[in-house]
């Protein structure tokens, strides 16, 4: 047979034809598993885990707290607490990393109504940044309108010590850069748009009053605002990719919080978001410190009254976005 520029045998356009098939079929299986990857993160899914803590919480969360490694006392502050491990919730993430205990604490504070993720999940535990930000979606179907976010991190700039507080303006997105994105796939309009702004991604007023908070707490010399950037670990840096964190702007290196701010801007919450320095990220090669996690651990619980003060102040004084 004749077609175009080439000449078949009726054997040949039967072999043809199956290997067509073949690859349509194998086409349709990938774009299923992607389907099935996005479904975990659709509305359907998660409103299961939903349904679950909205039958069994007599009041509908207004702020969502995610704590960071060993900031779980965090929760400490919150008044008739109701506890949720997660692995009882359907549909709800486990989380695997030491200082990170898995468990949803509803309660009140300075009448705010408030949600504490005491335990958060990380890329380097092998999520997917999807899975990693279905806690959000979760507490937006609930009803959460705001995001106070924080982590343990590496101060990459020289001017920060162990214990201090950096107050997030912006982040660095190393993973966005290599195409990786929590809503990389089809768009779940239930949510949110499908392009959506972070220029304006940390709450300004929300940071204004912190520093208003952190000032009237003597904390003056303790706190920064600056740049977070997501490294994805679970190894600490080389001083070559400290140099070029320093470079491009990062002030404070850390392993979570980015996918969890996207997700939450997609779907409209307002974000504050802090580190704690834990260690010093390492410039040069002839210094002999290596940063660990006990380290990391350990720097947390020195400050850990201070951190819990901050944030119950930065409670009462933003309360009425919270009732
Ligand atoms: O959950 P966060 O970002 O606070 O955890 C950081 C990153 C690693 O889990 C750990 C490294 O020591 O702290
Ligand atoms: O130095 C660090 N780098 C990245 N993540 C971290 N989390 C705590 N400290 C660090």
């Amino acid at each position: 047979m004749q077609t175009g520029l080439f000449e078949f045998t009726t054997g040949e356009i039967v072999v043809i034809c199956y290997i067509i098939d073949k690859n349509f079929h194998i086409c349709r299986k990938f774009a299923k598993m992607s389907d099935s990857k996005n479904e975990e993160f659709s509305l359907d899914y998660l409103q299961k885990a939903a349904d679950y803590l909205r039958n069994q919480v007599p009041f509908t969360p207004k702020l969502l707290i995610i704590c960071g490694t060993g900031l779980g006392g965090l929760s400490e502050n919150l008044q008739n607490q109701i506890e949720f491990n997660y692995k009882d919730i359907p549909n709800f993430p486990v989380s695997n990393v030491k200082g990170h205990a898995g468990k949803l604490i509803f309660g009140t504070l300075s009448e705010a109504k408030i949600v504490c993720m005491k335990g958060r999940f990380h890329y380097f535990e092998g999520y997917s940044l999807q899975k990693i930000a279905t806690p959000i979606r979760i507490l937006k179907l609930l009803g959460v309108e705001g995001l106070i976010v924080t982590n343990a991190a590496g101060s990459v700039n020289e001017d920060y010590k162990v214990g201090d507080i950096m107050i997030i303006k912006d982040h660095v997105n190393f993973l966005a850069f290599g195409g990786q994105h929590p809503l990389r796939g089809p768009n779940e309009h239930f949510f949110g748009e499908r392009f959506f702004p972070m220029n304006r991604a940390y709450d300004r007023e929300l940071i204004r009053i912190a520093k208003e908070v952190a000032e009237k707490m003597g904390i003056s010399d303790d706190y920064h605002e600056g740049v977070y950037g997501l490294y994805a670990g679970p190894n600490y840096e080389t001083v070559a990719e400290v140099r070029i964190l320093k470079m491009l702007g990062v002030d404070a290196a850390g392993m979570s919080t980015i996918p969890e701010v996207l997700v939450a801007k997609h779907c409209g919450m307002s974000v504050f978001g802090f580190s704690f320095i834990t260690n010093r990220c390492i410039h040069c090669y002839d210094e002999p410190d290596e940063p660990n996690h006990d380290d990391v651990l350990k720097a947390v619980m020195e400050k850990s009254e201070t951190v819990k003060k901050f944030v119950a102040n930065l409670i009462q004084e933003t309360k009425q976005r919270w009732k």
